[in-house]
């Protein structure tokens, strides 16, 4: 397998976004179904639900988490603080009719009970396109020590639960794991450990590592039958039939708490609309995966005030902190620059400037 990726660009990730036209209504734009957050984590279903409404989904329907434990300190569930922060969120029954669905997000699977784990098995087995983050992450790469588990609900094979087009979201740490429970093996040697000092950008071993790194995700994906979504600051997409795009370097300023969660909510809403033709041919998993990273970066940029089409170099100097949150609020600005139907400024127009 060739290491060596495609730079996603704004051209290309243009036609990935869907406007809606006038025979459009909220059931043709598509319908997303997220299964997100937890006692433990409320807010990364709140971030989630809001980065996906932000990009764009005809409706969305949230389905809480089945948890035996009730929220600690006085906590909202999950579904109460996605409700209170965004009331057009579908909570509840009637989750069917979704034509993705993002799971995982804000969650732990230490402290998945049996319900919840059926309740997941069963989406992923759904055949739906689905995206797969953070705490879901095992259900996916399940590992031999698994095989117990997997023979029960009937899931046997390297890619766990899973039986449609899926996408999965891990960072350098989850990759990690998954790695480990796949092939029981180190991950290669130039991978880039997180206490190694950082390689110079441009250098040799920079080059190396980035190899490594997309090398072990084209593996992975081979081997669960899912596209991997790297995340970093090059994030990578590599999907199992060999495609591999990269995105980036996106702004330092996203690596803050919670923009995962947004990242996750982003792919989703993608996913929903595209959910047909990914159905079709699940290897465009991968431009739709990177088209959401590109995203994810320029309303980072839009956040924080750094030049959205910034450089490396522009991009670790300029700007300055935003919050996950914040990144969701400017998703819109995001697509509508991306789109090219973003209002320029009335000077800039009037100087004949995009
Ligand atoms: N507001 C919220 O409710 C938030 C909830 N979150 C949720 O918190 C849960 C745990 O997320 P964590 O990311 O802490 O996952 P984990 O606790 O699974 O992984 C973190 C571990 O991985 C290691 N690691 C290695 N490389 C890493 C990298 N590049 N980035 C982060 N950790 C790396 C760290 O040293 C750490 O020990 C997830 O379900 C996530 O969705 C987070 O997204 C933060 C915000
Ligand atoms: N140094 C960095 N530069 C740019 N982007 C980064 C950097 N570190 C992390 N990111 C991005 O920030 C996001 C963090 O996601 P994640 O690690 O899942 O966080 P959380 O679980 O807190 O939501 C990812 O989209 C990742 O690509």
């Amino acid at each position: 397998m060739s290491g060596v990726p495609v730079t996603w660009s704004s051209e290309r990730a243009r036609g990935w976004l869907r406007v809606p036209g006038p025979r459009d209504d909220k059931y043709r734009r598509g319908v997303l179904g997220m299964r997100t957050g937890s006692a433990r984590y409320p807010g990364a279903a709140v971030l989630g639900v809001t980065a996906a409404w932000r990009t764009g989904v005809g409706l969305l329907r949230y389905a809480p988490p089945r948890e035996e434990r009730l929220p600690p300190h006085g906590l909202p569930s999950p579904a109460a603080a996605v409700l209170a922060a965004r009331p057009e969120t579908v909570i509840g029954a009637g989750t069917d009719g979704c034509a993705a669905w993002v799971i995982g997000s804000g969650t732990d699977p230490a402290e998945r009970g049996e319900a919840e784990r059926a309740a997941l098995v069963e989406l992923l087995g759904s055949g739906s396109p689905i995206v797969v983050d953070a705490g879901a992450l095992d259900l996916v790469a399940p590992g031999a020590e698994r095989g117990a588990d997997a023979a029960r609900d009937g899931s046997l094979g390297a890619g766990g639960a899973l039986r449609g087009p899926a996408i999965v979201t891990p960072h350098a740490g989850e990759f990690a794991r998954m790695w480990d429970t796949t092939f029981g093996s180190p991950l290669p040697e130039a991978w880039p450990g997180r206490d190694a000092p950082a390689a110079e950008p441009g250098s040799a071993r920079e080059a190396e590592a980035e190899t490594a790194r997309a090398e072990a995700a084209l593996r992975l994906a081979a081997r669960i039958g899912a596209t991997v979504l790297l995340k970093g600051s090059r994030t990578l997409l590599a999907s199992p039939g060999g495609t591999l795009l990269a995105c980036g370097p996106a702004t330092p300023w996203l690596a803050t708490a919670g923009t995962g969660d947004v990242l996750a909510g982003i792919l989703g809403a993608l996913l929903a609309a595209h959910a047909d033709a990914v159905r079709e041919d699940p290897e465009l998993l991968a431009p739709i995966g990177a088209t959401a990273a590109l995203l994810h970066d320029a309303a980072a940029r839009r956040a924080s005030g750094c030049p959205e089409d910034g450089s490396a170099a522009e991009g670790t100097t300029a700007g300055r902190p935003v919050t996950a949150l914040d990144v969701a609020e400017a998703i819109p600005h995001a697509c509508a620059a991306l789109a090219g139907t973003a209002e320029t400024d009335p000077a800039a127009r009037a100087a004949g400037k995009p």
